[in-house]
Protein backbone atom coordinates (compact mmCIF):
# COMPACT_ATOMS: atom_id res chain seq x y z
CA UNK A 1 0.00 0.00 0.00
CA UNK A 2 1.48 3.41 -0.94
CA UNK A 3 2.43 5.37 2.02
CA UNK A 4 0.97 9.19 2.41
CA UNK A 5 3.78 11.39 3.30
CA UNK A 6 3.79 13.07 6.65
CA UNK A 7 3.12 16.76 6.28
CA UNK A 8 6.25 18.39 6.82
CA UNK A 9 7.69 15.93 4.05
CA UNK A 10 4.30 16.97 1.92
CA UNK A 11 5.41 20.72 2.38
CA UNK A 12 9.08 19.81 1.88
CA UNK A 13 8.39 18.60 -1.90
CA UNK A 14 5.62 21.25 -2.36
CA UNK A 15 8.46 23.81 -1.70
CA UNK A 16 10.42 22.00 -4.71
CA UNK A 17 12.42 24.82 -6.18
CA UNK A 18 11.96 27.35 -3.62
CA UNK A 19 13.88 25.58 -0.68
CA UNK A 20 16.81 28.04 -1.48
CA UNK A 21 14.58 30.75 -0.88
CA UNK A 22 13.03 29.82 2.28
CA UNK A 23 16.44 28.90 3.37
CA UNK A 24 17.76 32.51 2.89
CA UNK A 25 14.65 34.46 4.03
CA UNK A 26 15.44 31.95 7.58
CA UNK A 27 18.99 33.61 7.52
CA UNK A 28 18.24 37.10 6.91
CA UNK A 29 15.47 36.80 9.55
CA UNK A 30 18.43 35.37 12.21
CA UNK A 31 19.73 38.36 11.29
CA UNK A 32 17.21 40.50 12.11
CA UNK A 33 15.98 39.45 15.05
CA UNK A 34 19.37 39.59 16.63
CA UNK A 35 19.88 42.69 15.35
CA UNK A 36 16.74 43.43 17.51
CA UNK A 37 18.74 41.89 20.71
CA UNK A 38 21.67 44.66 20.04
CA UNK A 39 19.08 47.22 21.88
CA UNK A 40 19.13 45.12 25.05
CA UNK A 41 22.85 44.56 24.80
CA UNK A 42 23.38 48.32 24.92
CA UNK A 43 20.71 49.65 27.19
CA UNK A 44 22.39 46.91 29.62
CA UNK A 45 25.70 48.91 28.90
CA UNK A 46 24.63 52.10 29.72
CA UNK A 47 22.89 51.44 32.54
CA UNK A 48 26.38 50.03 33.46
CA UNK A 49 28.03 53.04 32.63
CA UNK A 50 25.83 55.42 34.72
CA UNK A 51 26.43 52.88 37.49
CA UNK A 52 29.97 53.44 37.29
CA UNK A 53 29.73 56.81 37.05
CA UNK A 54 30.19 57.77 33.44
CA UNK A 55 30.23 61.01 32.41
CA UNK A 56 31.70 61.56 28.62
CA UNK A 57 28.65 62.12 26.48
CA UNK A 58 30.77 60.39 23.22
CA UNK A 59 30.02 57.18 25.05
CA UNK A 60 26.34 57.71 25.81
CA UNK A 61 25.97 58.79 22.21
CA UNK A 62 27.90 55.70 20.63
CA UNK A 63 25.36 53.65 22.39
CA UNK A 64 22.77 55.17 21.32
CA UNK A 65 24.18 55.36 18.04
CA UNK A 66 24.58 51.15 18.08
CA UNK A 67 20.77 51.15 19.71
CA UNK A 68 19.67 53.20 16.22
CA UNK A 69 21.73 50.80 13.91
CA UNK A 70 20.49 47.80 15.72
CA UNK A 71 16.88 48.85 14.93
CA UNK A 72 17.55 50.15 11.72
CA UNK A 73 19.20 46.46 10.76
CA UNK A 74 16.53 44.66 12.36
CA UNK A 75 14.33 46.47 10.17
CA UNK A 76 15.90 45.61 7.14
CA UNK A 77 16.72 42.11 7.64
CA UNK A 78 13.50 41.33 8.47
CA UNK A 79 11.94 43.50 5.75
CA UNK A 80 14.19 41.64 3.20
CA UNK A 81 13.70 38.29 4.49
CA UNK A 82 9.77 38.71 4.75
CA UNK A 83 10.17 40.05 0.70
CA UNK A 84 11.98 36.64 0.11
CA UNK A 85 9.88 34.15 2.12
CA UNK A 86 6.80 36.04 0.48
CA UNK A 87 8.20 35.81 -3.24
CA UNK A 88 9.01 32.14 -2.32
CA UNK A 89 6.01 31.53 -1.02
CA UNK A 90 3.37 32.87 -3.80
CA UNK A 91 5.41 30.49 -6.01
CA UNK A 92 4.95 28.01 -3.93
CA UNK A 93 1.41 28.36 -3.69
CA UNK A 94 0.96 29.39 -7.42
CA UNK A 95 2.43 25.53 -8.09
CA UNK A 96 0.52 24.16 -5.53
CA UNK A 97 -2.83 25.75 -7.40
CA UNK A 98 -1.73 24.40 -10.70
CA UNK A 99 -0.65 21.09 -9.83
CA UNK A 100 -4.19 20.44 -7.94
CA UNK A 101 -5.89 21.59 -11.43
CA UNK A 102 -3.67 19.03 -13.40
CA UNK A 103 -4.56 16.46 -11.31
CA UNK A 104 -7.96 17.12 -11.80
CA UNK A 105 -7.22 16.57 -15.62
CA UNK A 106 -6.20 13.27 -14.44
CA UNK A 107 -8.90 11.94 -11.89
CA UNK A 108 -11.78 9.44 -12.63
CA UNK A 109 -14.90 12.34 -13.72
CA UNK A 110 -16.21 10.31 -10.55
CA UNK A 111 -13.51 11.48 -8.55
CA UNK A 112 -14.86 15.40 -9.56
CA UNK A 113 -18.27 14.49 -9.40
CA UNK A 114 -18.42 12.75 -6.18
CA UNK A 115 -17.09 15.51 -4.02
CA UNK A 116 -19.38 19.18 -4.11
CA UNK A 117 -17.73 22.38 -5.85
CA UNK A 118 -17.52 23.73 -2.77
CA UNK A 119 -14.64 21.48 -1.75
CA UNK A 120 -12.84 21.82 -4.52
CA UNK A 121 -13.09 25.61 -4.40
CA UNK A 122 -12.09 25.60 -0.68
CA UNK A 123 -9.25 23.85 -0.96
CA UNK A 124 -7.86 25.46 -4.11
CA UNK A 125 -8.58 28.88 -3.15
CA UNK A 126 -9.30 29.36 0.39
CA UNK A 127 -7.24 26.39 2.05
CA UNK A 128 -3.96 27.41 -0.09
CA UNK A 129 -4.55 30.91 0.52
CA UNK A 130 -4.98 30.23 4.32
CA UNK A 131 -1.16 28.78 3.96
CA UNK A 132 0.14 32.51 2.30
CA UNK A 133 0.67 34.04 6.51
CA UNK A 134 1.53 30.74 8.21
CA UNK A 135 4.48 29.43 5.54
CA UNK A 136 5.47 32.96 4.46
CA UNK A 137 6.14 34.08 8.25
CA UNK A 138 6.58 30.67 9.91
CA UNK A 139 9.58 29.55 8.29
CA UNK A 140 11.61 32.29 8.92
CA UNK A 141 10.66 33.95 12.08
CA UNK A 142 9.91 30.53 14.14
CA UNK A 143 13.10 30.06 13.06
CA UNK A 144 14.90 33.03 13.86
CA UNK A 145 12.74 33.93 17.00
CA UNK A 146 13.96 30.36 18.67
CA UNK A 147 17.53 30.72 17.48
CA UNK A 148 18.60 34.14 18.89
CA UNK A 149 16.94 33.89 22.38
CA UNK A 150 18.72 30.37 22.83
CA UNK A 151 22.05 32.27 22.20
CA UNK A 152 21.29 34.64 24.65
CA UNK A 153 20.60 32.54 27.03
CA UNK A 154 22.96 30.38 26.83
CA UNK A 155 25.25 33.98 27.31
CA UNK A 156 22.85 34.48 30.78
CA UNK A 157 23.93 31.08 31.69
CA UNK A 158 27.54 32.25 31.49
CA UNK A 159 26.77 35.38 33.20
CA UNK A 160 25.28 33.59 36.25
CA UNK A 161 23.50 30.18 35.83
CA UNK A 162 21.45 31.07 38.90
CA UNK A 163 19.49 34.12 37.51
CA UNK A 164 19.69 32.36 34.20
CA UNK A 165 17.18 29.65 35.64
CA UNK A 166 15.00 32.70 37.64
CA UNK A 167 14.38 34.47 33.99
CA UNK A 168 13.28 30.85 32.55
CA UNK A 169 11.10 30.23 35.07
CA UNK A 170 8.02 31.33 33.86
CA UNK A 171 8.41 30.08 30.07
CA UNK A 172 7.48 26.27 31.58
CA UNK A 173 4.34 27.72 33.43
CA UNK A 174 3.39 29.24 30.81
CA UNK A 175 3.81 26.59 28.62
CA UNK A 176 2.03 24.14 30.97
CA UNK A 177 -1.00 26.82 30.53
CA UNK A 178 -0.42 26.88 26.43
CA UNK A 179 -0.48 23.37 26.50
CA UNK A 180 -3.74 23.06 28.02
CA UNK A 181 -4.75 25.75 25.62
CA UNK A 182 -3.58 23.15 22.49
CA UNK A 183 -4.82 20.05 23.60
CA UNK A 184 -6.27 18.53 20.68
CA UNK A 185 -5.93 21.75 18.39
CA UNK A 186 -5.68 19.50 15.38
CA UNK A 187 -8.48 17.58 15.73
CA UNK A 188 -10.38 20.79 16.73
CA UNK A 189 -9.09 22.59 13.88
CA UNK A 190 -9.81 19.68 11.29
CA UNK A 191 -13.51 19.83 12.69
CA UNK A 192 -13.58 23.88 11.74
CA UNK A 193 -12.36 22.86 8.46
CA UNK A 194 -15.20 20.48 7.56
CA UNK A 195 -17.67 23.02 9.52
CA UNK A 196 -16.30 25.66 6.80
CA UNK A 197 -16.43 23.02 3.81
CA UNK A 198 -19.91 22.52 4.94
CA UNK A 199 -20.87 26.51 4.64
CA UNK A 200 -18.88 26.31 1.52
CA UNK A 201 -21.15 23.61 0.03
CA UNK A 202 -24.11 24.93 1.07
CA UNK A 203 -24.17 28.15 -0.01
CA UNK A 204 -22.95 27.32 -3.51
CA UNK A 205 -26.19 24.92 -4.01
CA UNK A 206 -28.04 27.83 -2.64
CA UNK A 207 -26.75 30.14 -5.20
CA UNK A 208 -26.38 27.56 -7.83
CA UNK A 209 -30.22 26.04 -6.98
CA UNK A 210 -31.63 29.83 -6.85
CA UNK A 211 -33.79 29.39 -9.67
CA UNK A 212 -35.41 26.11 -8.68
CA UNK A 213 -35.69 27.54 -4.79
CA UNK A 214 -37.88 30.30 -6.35
CA UNK A 215 -39.52 28.52 -8.91
CA UNK A 216 -40.89 26.38 -5.73
CA UNK A 217 -41.01 28.80 -3.19
CA UNK A 218 -38.47 26.46 -1.11
CA UNK A 219 -36.57 29.74 -0.09
CA UNK A 220 -37.09 29.21 3.84
CA UNK A 221 -36.26 25.60 2.91
CA UNK A 222 -33.19 25.56 1.57
CA UNK A 223 -31.61 28.84 3.31
CA UNK A 224 -31.85 26.45 6.40
CA UNK A 225 -29.28 24.33 5.47
CA UNK A 226 -27.11 27.26 4.52
CA UNK A 227 -27.84 28.99 8.08
CA UNK A 228 -28.00 25.36 10.18
CA UNK A 229 -24.63 25.09 8.31
CA UNK A 230 -23.24 28.99 9.79
CA UNK A 231 -25.08 27.76 13.51
CA UNK A 232 -23.27 24.83 13.78
CA UNK A 233 -19.90 26.41 12.55
CA UNK A 234 -20.42 29.71 14.92
CA UNK A 235 -21.48 27.39 17.93
CA UNK A 236 -18.15 24.75 17.43
CA UNK A 237 -15.99 27.99 17.75
CA UNK A 238 -17.92 29.82 20.10
CA UNK A 239 -17.50 25.86 22.61
CA UNK A 240 -13.53 25.95 21.40
CA UNK A 241 -12.77 29.52 22.33
CA UNK A 242 -14.70 28.81 25.77
CA UNK A 243 -12.96 25.49 26.26
CA UNK A 244 -9.54 27.94 25.89
CA UNK A 245 -10.02 30.93 27.14
CA UNK A 246 -8.91 30.36 30.90
CA UNK A 247 -5.59 28.81 29.70
CA UNK A 248 -4.75 31.41 27.30
CA UNK A 249 -5.47 34.47 29.63
CA UNK A 250 -2.95 32.25 31.84
CA UNK A 251 -0.43 31.61 29.69
CA UNK A 252 -0.27 35.18 27.77
CA UNK A 253 0.05 36.73 31.77
CA UNK A 254 2.36 34.23 33.21
CA UNK A 255 5.10 34.33 30.09
CA UNK A 256 5.96 37.47 29.50
CA UNK A 257 6.22 38.13 33.34
CA UNK A 258 9.58 37.18 33.70
CA UNK A 259 10.83 39.72 36.78
CA UNK A 260 7.96 37.84 39.02
CA UNK A 261 11.21 35.37 39.66
CA UNK A 262 14.28 37.40 38.30
CA UNK A 263 13.54 40.41 40.61
CA UNK A 264 13.30 38.90 44.28
CA UNK A 265 16.01 35.97 43.13
CA UNK A 266 18.13 38.78 42.22
CA UNK A 267 17.79 40.91 45.06
CA UNK A 268 18.48 38.03 47.81
CA UNK A 269 21.89 36.76 46.43
CA UNK A 270 22.83 40.49 45.75
CA UNK A 271 22.22 41.15 49.49
CA UNK A 272 24.16 37.81 49.88
CA UNK A 273 26.93 39.07 47.65
CA UNK A 274 27.08 36.60 45.52
CA UNK A 275 25.51 38.96 42.36
CA UNK A 276 27.21 41.79 41.30
CA UNK A 277 25.20 44.64 40.59
CA UNK A 278 26.05 45.20 36.78
CA UNK A 279 25.29 41.53 36.24
CA UNK A 280 21.91 41.60 37.82
CA UNK A 281 21.00 44.60 35.70
CA UNK A 282 22.68 43.43 32.81
CA UNK A 283 20.35 40.20 33.44
CA UNK A 284 16.99 42.20 34.00
CA UNK A 285 17.02 44.00 31.26
CA UNK A 286 18.30 40.49 28.72
CA UNK A 287 15.49 38.92 30.52
CA UNK A 288 12.93 41.09 29.12
CA UNK A 289 14.29 40.54 25.45
CA UNK A 290 14.14 36.54 25.05
CA UNK A 291 10.73 36.05 26.00
CA UNK A 292 8.89 38.23 23.21
CA UNK A 293 10.77 36.45 20.90
CA UNK A 294 10.14 32.27 22.22
CA UNK A 295 6.07 33.69 22.73
CA UNK A 296 6.06 34.40 19.37
CA UNK A 297 8.05 31.71 18.51
CA UNK A 298 5.72 29.34 20.70
CA UNK A 299 2.75 30.78 18.94
CA UNK A 300 3.56 29.86 15.70
CA UNK A 301 2.75 26.01 16.77
CA UNK A 302 -0.67 26.70 16.31
CA UNK A 303 0.07 27.68 13.26
CA UNK A 304 2.16 24.47 12.25
CA UNK A 305 -1.35 22.29 13.38
CA UNK A 306 -3.33 24.32 10.67
CA UNK A 307 -0.55 23.67 8.53
CA UNK A 308 -0.37 20.21 8.33
CA UNK A 309 -4.38 20.19 8.36
CA UNK A 310 -4.60 22.25 5.34
CA UNK A 311 -1.32 20.30 3.62
CA UNK A 312 -2.79 17.11 4.15
CA UNK A 313 -5.90 18.05 2.62
CA UNK A 314 -4.23 19.73 -0.40
CA UNK A 315 -2.22 15.88 -0.37
CA UNK A 316 -5.83 14.13 -0.29
CA UNK A 317 -6.21 16.07 -3.66
CA UNK A 318 -2.95 15.37 -4.87
CA UNK A 319 -3.21 11.63 -3.79
CA UNK A 320 -6.53 11.01 -5.16
CA UNK A 321 -5.89 8.00 -7.89
CA UNK A 322 -5.55 9.14 -11.14
CA UNK A 323 -6.75 7.43 -14.62
CA UNK A 324 -3.31 5.42 -15.61
CA UNK A 325 -2.10 6.36 -18.79
CA UNK A 326 0.81 5.87 -21.47
CA UNK A 327 2.93 9.11 -22.03
CA UNK A 328 3.39 7.92 -25.56
CA UNK A 329 0.46 8.12 -28.35
CA UNK A 330 -0.45 4.76 -29.05
CA UNK A 331 -0.66 4.09 -32.59
CA UNK A 332 -4.26 3.57 -33.79
CA UNK A 333 -4.55 2.50 -37.46
CA UNK A 334 -8.65 2.15 -37.75
CA UNK A 335 -11.07 3.51 -35.98
CA UNK A 336 -13.62 0.94 -35.52
CA UNK A 337 -14.80 0.69 -31.71
CA UNK A 338 -15.36 -2.43 -29.86
CA UNK A 339 -16.33 -3.65 -26.49
CA UNK A 340 -15.74 -7.25 -25.49
CA UNK A 341 -17.72 -7.98 -22.26
CA UNK A 342 -17.57 -5.03 -20.73
CA UNK A 343 -19.04 -4.13 -17.33
CA UNK A 344 -19.04 -0.85 -15.51
CA UNK A 345 -20.28 0.29 -12.49
CA UNK A 346 -20.04 3.98 -11.31
CA UNK A 347 -20.27 2.82 -7.57
CA UNK A 348 -18.05 -0.49 -7.28
CA UNK A 349 -20.01 -1.53 -4.00
CA UNK A 350 -23.68 -1.87 -5.76
CA UNK A 351 -25.50 -4.83 -6.04
CA UNK A 352 -25.88 -4.19 -10.11
CA UNK A 353 -23.44 -2.85 -12.29
CA UNK A 354 -25.15 0.02 -14.48
CA UNK A 355 -23.66 -1.55 -17.72
CA UNK A 356 -23.84 -5.52 -17.67
CA UNK A 357 -21.51 -7.70 -19.76
CA UNK A 358 -21.64 -5.42 -23.37
CA UNK A 359 -20.97 -6.70 -26.35
CA UNK A 360 -20.93 -3.71 -29.23
CA UNK A 361 -18.90 -2.94 -32.56
CA UNK A 362 -19.17 0.72 -33.82
CA UNK A 363 -17.67 0.74 -37.60
CA UNK A 364 -15.99 3.58 -38.56
CA UNK A 365 -17.34 6.29 -40.96
CA UNK A 366 -21.12 4.85 -40.09
CA UNK A 367 -23.97 6.35 -37.39
CA UNK A 368 -24.82 4.35 -34.65
CA UNK A 369 -28.22 5.37 -32.46
CA UNK A 370 -28.17 4.19 -28.80
CA UNK A 371 -31.76 4.30 -27.71
CA UNK A 372 -33.31 2.79 -24.67
CA UNK A 373 -35.50 3.54 -21.89
CA UNK A 374 -34.83 6.14 -19.59
CA UNK A 375 -31.65 5.25 -17.01
CA UNK A 376 -30.92 2.25 -19.14
CA UNK A 377 -27.25 3.52 -19.74
CA UNK A 378 -27.21 4.54 -23.15
CA UNK A 379 -25.20 8.19 -22.07
CA UNK A 380 -22.69 5.98 -19.67
CA UNK A 381 -21.77 4.02 -22.47
CA UNK A 382 -20.53 7.23 -24.68
CA UNK A 383 -19.10 8.19 -21.06
CA UNK A 384 -16.99 4.95 -21.61
CA UNK A 385 -15.86 5.86 -25.07
CA UNK A 386 -14.63 9.76 -24.30
CA UNK A 387 -12.72 7.85 -21.58
CA UNK A 388 -14.65 10.01 -18.79
CA UNK A 389 -14.69 6.92 -17.10
CA UNK A 390 -13.23 3.52 -17.01
CA UNK A 391 -14.77 -0.51 -17.51
CA UNK A 392 -15.14 -2.26 -14.79
CA UNK A 393 -14.48 -5.18 -16.56
CA UNK A 394 -13.69 -6.32 -20.40
CA UNK A 395 -12.30 -4.00 -22.87
CA UNK A 396 -12.96 -1.52 -25.08
CA UNK A 397 -10.56 -0.59 -28.03
CA UNK A 398 -10.72 2.29 -30.40
CA UNK A 399 -8.67 0.71 -33.47
CA UNK A 400 -7.85 -2.52 -31.49
CA UNK A 401 -6.08 -0.66 -29.06
CA UNK A 402 -7.65 -1.02 -25.42
CA UNK A 403 -8.28 2.75 -24.75
CA UNK A 404 -6.70 2.40 -21.30
CA UNK A 405 -3.44 2.07 -23.59
CA UNK A 406 -4.43 5.65 -24.83
CA UNK A 407 -3.22 8.42 -23.52
CA UNK A 408 -6.28 11.07 -22.56
CA UNK A 409 -4.64 13.58 -24.65
CA UNK A 410 -4.35 11.79 -28.03
CA UNK A 411 -8.35 10.01 -27.06
CA UNK A 412 -9.83 13.62 -26.34
CA UNK A 413 -8.33 14.63 -30.01
CA UNK A 414 -10.37 11.56 -31.55
CA UNK A 415 -13.38 12.34 -29.76
CA UNK A 416 -16.08 15.42 -29.89
CA UNK A 417 -18.43 15.10 -27.20
CA UNK A 418 -21.57 17.16 -27.14
CA UNK A 419 -24.36 16.66 -24.18
CA UNK A 420 -26.95 18.18 -23.08
CA UNK A 421 -25.32 20.08 -20.69
CA UNK A 422 -22.49 21.53 -22.48
CA UNK A 423 -21.16 24.42 -20.15
CA UNK A 424 -19.84 27.38 -21.99
CA UNK A 425 -17.24 30.28 -20.15
CA UNK A 426 -17.22 33.02 -18.78
CA UNK A 427 -16.20 34.66 -22.10
CA UNK A 428 -16.68 35.87 -25.38
CA UNK A 429 -19.18 33.52 -27.97
CA UNK A 430 -16.38 33.48 -29.97
CA UNK A 431 -13.59 32.41 -28.15
CA UNK A 432 -16.08 29.76 -26.34
CA UNK A 433 -16.71 28.20 -30.40
CA UNK A 434 -12.55 27.94 -30.62
CA UNK A 435 -12.24 26.51 -27.08
CA UNK A 436 -12.66 23.56 -30.16
CA UNK A 437 -9.81 24.24 -31.64
CA UNK A 438 -7.74 26.67 -30.39
CA UNK A 439 -5.81 27.48 -33.79
CA UNK A 440 -8.87 28.43 -35.44
CA UNK A 441 -9.00 31.82 -37.24
CA UNK A 442 -11.99 34.25 -37.00
CA UNK A 443 -13.37 33.21 -40.46
CA UNK A 444 -13.14 29.20 -39.38
CA UNK A 445 -15.38 30.04 -36.01
CA UNK A 446 -17.99 32.25 -38.05
CA UNK A 447 -18.57 29.92 -40.92
CA UNK A 448 -18.48 26.54 -38.58
CA UNK A 449 -21.08 29.13 -36.51
CA UNK A 450 -23.13 29.96 -39.74
CA UNK A 451 -23.41 26.16 -40.57
CA UNK A 452 -24.45 24.93 -36.87
CA UNK A 453 -27.23 28.13 -37.32
CA UNK A 454 -25.61 30.01 -34.55
CA UNK A 455 -24.69 33.16 -37.02
CA UNK A 456 -27.82 34.75 -37.12
CA UNK A 457 -28.53 35.15 -33.45
CA UNK A 458 -24.95 35.81 -32.78
CA UNK A 459 -25.10 38.47 -35.14
CA UNK A 460 -28.70 39.95 -33.65
CA UNK A 461 -26.55 40.52 -30.54
CA UNK A 462 -25.32 43.58 -28.98
CA UNK A 463 -21.46 42.77 -29.41
CA UNK A 464 -22.08 39.84 -31.71
CA UNK A 465 -19.10 37.58 -31.46
CA UNK A 466 -17.77 39.22 -28.96
CA UNK A 467 -20.91 39.32 -26.58
CA UNK A 468 -19.44 37.52 -22.78
CA UNK A 469 -21.82 34.66 -22.27
CA UNK A 470 -21.69 34.61 -18.82
CA UNK A 471 -21.24 32.10 -16.31
CA UNK A 472 -22.44 28.77 -17.60
CA UNK A 473 -24.00 30.68 -20.37
CA UNK A 474 -26.49 31.99 -18.39
CA UNK A 475 -27.39 34.79 -21.14
CA UNK A 476 -28.35 32.79 -23.69
CA UNK A 477 -31.62 30.50 -24.15
CA UNK A 478 -31.00 26.56 -24.08
CA UNK A 479 -31.66 26.00 -27.60
CA UNK A 480 -28.68 28.92 -27.81
CA UNK A 481 -26.41 27.77 -26.30
CA UNK A 482 -26.63 23.73 -27.42
CA UNK A 483 -25.69 25.60 -30.55
CA UNK A 484 -23.06 26.76 -29.40
CA UNK A 485 -21.58 24.01 -28.17
CA UNK A 486 -22.37 21.63 -31.10
CA UNK A 487 -20.48 24.57 -33.53
CA UNK A 488 -17.46 24.33 -30.98
CA UNK A 489 -17.50 20.19 -31.10
CA UNK A 490 -17.52 20.77 -34.91
CA UNK A 491 -14.99 23.29 -35.08
CA UNK A 492 -12.50 20.33 -33.55
CA UNK A 493 -12.98 18.39 -36.30
CA UNK A 494 -12.33 14.85 -34.85
CA UNK A 495 -13.47 11.59 -36.43
CA UNK A 496 -15.80 10.59 -33.96
CA UNK A 497 -18.69 12.69 -32.51
CA UNK A 498 -21.07 11.45 -29.97
CA UNK A 499 -24.03 13.55 -29.39
CA UNK A 500 -25.73 12.51 -26.04
CA UNK A 501 -29.47 14.20 -26.68
CA UNK A 502 -27.48 16.76 -27.98
CA UNK A 503 -30.44 18.28 -29.93
CA UNK A 504 -33.55 18.04 -27.09
CA UNK A 505 -32.99 21.81 -25.87
CA UNK A 506 -33.71 22.62 -29.71
CA UNK A 507 -37.45 23.74 -30.66
CA UNK A 508 -38.29 21.53 -34.30
CA UNK A 509 -37.21 24.19 -36.74
CA UNK A 510 -34.11 24.49 -35.10
CA UNK A 511 -33.59 21.06 -35.06
CA UNK A 512 -34.01 20.56 -38.63
CA UNK A 513 -31.76 23.12 -39.17
CA UNK A 514 -29.03 21.58 -36.53
CA UNK A 515 -29.81 18.09 -37.98
CA UNK A 516 -29.00 19.56 -41.86
CA UNK A 517 -25.95 20.80 -40.45
CA UNK A 518 -24.74 17.94 -38.52
CA UNK A 519 -24.92 15.49 -41.53
CA UNK A 520 -23.26 17.82 -43.73
CA UNK A 521 -20.74 18.42 -41.30
CA UNK A 522 -20.68 14.68 -40.07
CA UNK A 523 -19.98 13.56 -43.44
CA UNK A 524 -16.85 10.48 -43.02
CA UNK A 525 -17.09 10.59 -40.02
CA UNK A 526 -18.45 8.31 -37.04
CA UNK A 527 -20.96 9.70 -35.47
CA UNK A 528 -22.77 8.13 -32.17
CA UNK A 529 -26.13 9.74 -31.01
CA UNK A 530 -27.88 8.94 -27.68
CA UNK A 531 -31.76 9.39 -28.80
CA UNK A 532 -35.22 10.05 -27.12
CA UNK A 533 -36.64 11.21 -30.45
CA UNK A 534 -36.57 8.34 -32.04
CA UNK A 535 -37.44 10.04 -36.03
CA UNK A 536 -34.74 11.78 -35.63
CA UNK A 537 -32.29 8.57 -35.81
CA UNK A 538 -34.18 6.30 -38.02
CA UNK A 539 -31.99 6.57 -40.82
CA UNK A 540 -28.89 5.44 -38.99
CA UNK A 541 -26.99 2.49 -40.15
CA UNK A 542 -27.11 0.91 -36.78
CA UNK A 543 -29.78 1.32 -34.04
CA UNK A 544 -28.73 -0.15 -30.58
CA UNK A 545 -31.53 -0.86 -27.91
CA UNK A 546 -30.41 -1.05 -24.44
CA UNK A 547 -32.24 -2.01 -22.01
CA UNK A 548 -31.29 -2.04 -18.33
CA UNK A 549 -27.64 -2.16 -18.69
CA UNK A 550 -27.81 -4.70 -21.50
CA UNK A 551 -28.18 -4.06 -25.32
CA UNK A 552 -31.74 -6.09 -26.29
CA UNK A 553 -30.78 -5.86 -29.74
CA UNK A 554 -28.71 -4.09 -33.08
CA UNK A 555 -30.01 -3.51 -36.44
CA UNK A 556 -31.67 -0.53 -38.56
CA UNK A 557 -34.77 0.72 -38.03
CA UNK A 558 -36.44 -1.44 -40.12
CA UNK A 559 -34.80 -4.62 -38.58
CA UNK A 560 -35.53 -3.78 -34.78
CA UNK A 561 -39.02 -3.06 -36.08
CA UNK A 562 -39.14 -6.83 -36.83
CA UNK A 563 -37.19 -8.37 -34.24
CA UNK A 564 -37.23 -6.11 -31.25
CA UNK A 565 -40.87 -6.28 -29.57
CA UNK A 566 -39.16 -2.80 -27.51
CA UNK A 567 -38.33 -0.99 -29.97
CA UNK A 568 -41.44 -1.67 -31.81
CA UNK A 569 -43.64 -0.38 -28.56
CA UNK A 570 -40.82 2.67 -28.17
CA UNK A 571 -41.37 3.59 -31.76
CA UNK A 572 -45.21 3.18 -31.36
CA UNK A 573 -45.36 5.51 -28.26
CA UNK A 574 -42.95 7.63 -30.10
CA UNK A 575 -44.91 8.14 -32.98
CA UNK A 576 -48.15 8.33 -31.11
CA UNK A 577 -46.81 11.33 -29.08
CA UNK A 578 -45.92 13.15 -31.66
CA UNK A 579 -48.02 15.37 -33.40
CA UNK A 580 -50.12 14.23 -36.72
CA UNK A 581 -48.24 14.15 -39.71
CA UNK A 582 -45.14 13.32 -37.83
CA UNK A 583 -42.84 10.34 -38.38
CA UNK A 584 -43.59 7.37 -39.89
CA UNK A 585 -41.90 4.03 -40.37
N1 LIG B 1 -22.29 9.90 -12.14
C1 LIG B 1 -23.12 8.91 -11.80
N2 LIG B 1 -22.98 8.32 -10.61
C2 LIG B 1 -23.81 7.32 -10.23
N3 LIG B 1 -24.79 6.83 -10.99
C3 LIG B 1 -24.98 7.38 -12.19
C4 LIG B 1 -24.16 8.46 -12.66
N4 LIG B 1 -24.58 8.80 -13.89
C5 LIG B 1 -25.62 7.98 -14.19
N5 LIG B 1 -25.85 7.13 -13.17
C6 LIG B 1 -26.87 6.07 -13.13
O1 LIG B 1 -26.58 5.14 -14.15
C7 LIG B 1 -27.76 4.68 -14.76
C8 LIG B 1 -27.65 4.87 -16.26
O2 LIG B 1 -27.60 6.25 -16.52
P1 LIG B 1 -27.44 6.82 -17.98
O3 LIG B 1 -27.38 8.30 -17.88
O4 LIG B 1 -26.34 6.12 -18.65
O5 LIG B 1 -28.81 6.34 -18.63
P2 LIG B 1 -29.48 6.85 -19.95
O6 LIG B 1 -29.99 5.63 -20.60
O7 LIG B 1 -28.58 7.71 -20.74
O8 LIG B 1 -30.67 7.69 -19.33
P3 LIG B 1 -31.44 8.95 -19.96
O9 LIG B 1 -32.03 8.46 -21.25
O10 LIG B 1 -32.49 9.24 -18.94
O11 LIG B 1 -30.45 10.03 -20.13
C9 LIG B 1 -28.90 5.44 -14.12
O12 LIG B 1 -29.49 4.59 -13.15
C10 LIG B 1 -28.24 6.63 -13.47
O13 LIG B 1 -28.92 6.97 -12.30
Amino acid sequence: MKQTPSPVKRLWELAGAHRRAYALSIILAILGVACGMVPYFAIAYIMLCLIDGVTALNTYALWCGVILLGFTLKLLFSTLSTTVSHTATFQTLKEVRIKIADKLSRVPMGYIIDQSSGRFKDVIVDRVESMEPILAHLVPEMTSNLFVPLCIIVYLFILDWRMALASLVTLPIGFLCYMGMSRGYSERFSGLMKRVQKMNATIIEYVGGIEVIKAFNQSANSYQKYSDAVNDDARYAVDWMKDTQLFMSMSNTIWPSVWLAVLPIGAILYQHGTLSAPVFLTIMILSLGIVGPILGAIKFTDNISQLGTIVEEVGNLLDAPEMVRPDHDADIHDLAIHFQDVSFSYDLKAPKPILDHINLTIQPGTMTALVGPSGSGKSTITKLITGFWEATSGVITLGGVDLKKIPLSQLSSYVSYVSQDNYLFDESIRENIRMGRLSATDQEVEDVARKCGCHDFIMGLEHGYDTIVGGAGGHLSGGERQRIAIARAMLKDAPIIIFDEATAYLDPENESLVQEAISKLVQGKTLIMVAHRLYTVTGADQLVVVNQGRIEATGTHRELLQKCPLYKEMWQAHIGSRDEGGATA
